[in-house]
């Protein structure tokens, strides 16, 4: 069985510096990983690119051949990619052994996981390739300073969800932007887990700049839906009130709150969100627990 992750997102929310961060994450702690470029107009890359859409299709090609714009050229790419899973993605994907562990680098257009069916049917192949596969949904923190903003984010992710019918992780990206006083101030989210929080930590500066477990593993924490609720409430004209009471719910309902933060300057963010994707993937699960043998007699035990 091989893993995989599919890294969507809004375009500009920091996937393909994600994707990057986490091959010099793996390089270092000695885990092999690939990363695989699924976007037909990326250019340049700061990861080892395992396997390139490029080579299948570029959408510079294409806009070129059949005069389409960018949006319309990138469909036209994926497509052509759908047509091919079983050629160019099946022979690709030969040259990859069991417990590999592959991580798609996505295009950003919306389209792509709300209503084209594209990425859906390459899941699909990759399942029937006995990959066990990941949704990483990558939102940026500018999202959190708004709660409008950040009912539309969980709203592209929950298409996301629907449309992919995968095991889904929600990360936070940029967080090392959301660092003085004034931006969590600002960022309504965290007053929401920290009105949460309060009982087991204060909630000051020092919380964001924590690096312990503990403190991270709270970021997971679900905030309260009625402190949402009552926030829309008041961005929103009063004749909205029952839309967003129906939108509330379904956020609460699908647990589309949980953000994992992703601060690239920490390490051991990296480390929870990939223990969080790996266990959605059941990756290592299988593995033995390695016990060093000691020579008897050799006065090591
Ligand atoms: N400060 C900060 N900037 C970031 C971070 N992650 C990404 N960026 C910046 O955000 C911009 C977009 O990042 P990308 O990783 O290219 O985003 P993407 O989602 O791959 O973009 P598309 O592929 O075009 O959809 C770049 O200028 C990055 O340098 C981060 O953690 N912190
Ligand atoms: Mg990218």
């Amino acid at each position: 069985m091989g893993f995989a992750q599919l890294v969507i997102g809004p375009a500009g929310s920091g996937k393909s510096t994600y994707c990057s961060s986490l091959q010099k994450h793996c390089e270092t702690v000695g885990r092999n990983i690939h990363i695989v470029n699924l976007d037909p107009a990326a250019e340049r890359f700061d990861y080892p690119v395992a396997m390139d859409i490029r080579e299948l299709v570029s959408l510079e090609d294409v806009m070129d051949q059949f005069g389409l714009g960018p949006n319309g050229g990138l469909i036209w790419c994926m497509e052509h990619l759908e047509d091919n899973l079983d050629d160019w993605l099946g022979e690709e994907l030969e040259n990859y052994m069991e417990d590999d562990y592959l991580v798609f680098d996505c295009p950003g257009q919306i389209e792509l996981f709300s209503h084209v069916p594209v990425l859906r049917n390459f899941v699909n192949h990759l399942k029937s390739k006995n990959f066990n596969v990941c949704a990483v949904y990558v939102l940026d923190s500018q999202f959190m300073t708004d709660v409008t903003k950040f009912i539309s984010g969980c709203m592209a992710s929950l298409s996301a969800m629907i449309q992919l019918e995968l095991p889904h992780v929600n990360i936070l990206s940029k967080m090392d932007l959301v660092t003085n006083k004034k931006d969590i101030e600002d960022t309504f989210s965290l007053r929401c887990m920290f009105s949460l929080s309060r009982h087991v930590l204060s909630p000051s500066v020092e919380y964001i700049s924590c690096t312990s477990s503990e403190a991270i593993s709270l970021w997971y924490l679900y905030p309260d839906s009625q402190f949402l609720l009552s926030e829309l409430n008041q961005r929103m004209a009063p004749r909205f009130a029952n839309l967003n009471k129906a939108l509330i719910e379904l956020v609460d309902e699908y647990s589309l709150v949980s953000f994992v933060p992703l601060d690239l300057r920490k390490k051991q963010s990296m480390i929870y969100i990939l223990s969080q994707i790996d266990t959605c993937i059941q990756y290592g699960e299988d593995k033995d627990v390695k016990v060093r043998d000691f020579e008897e007699g050799s006065g090591d035990d």
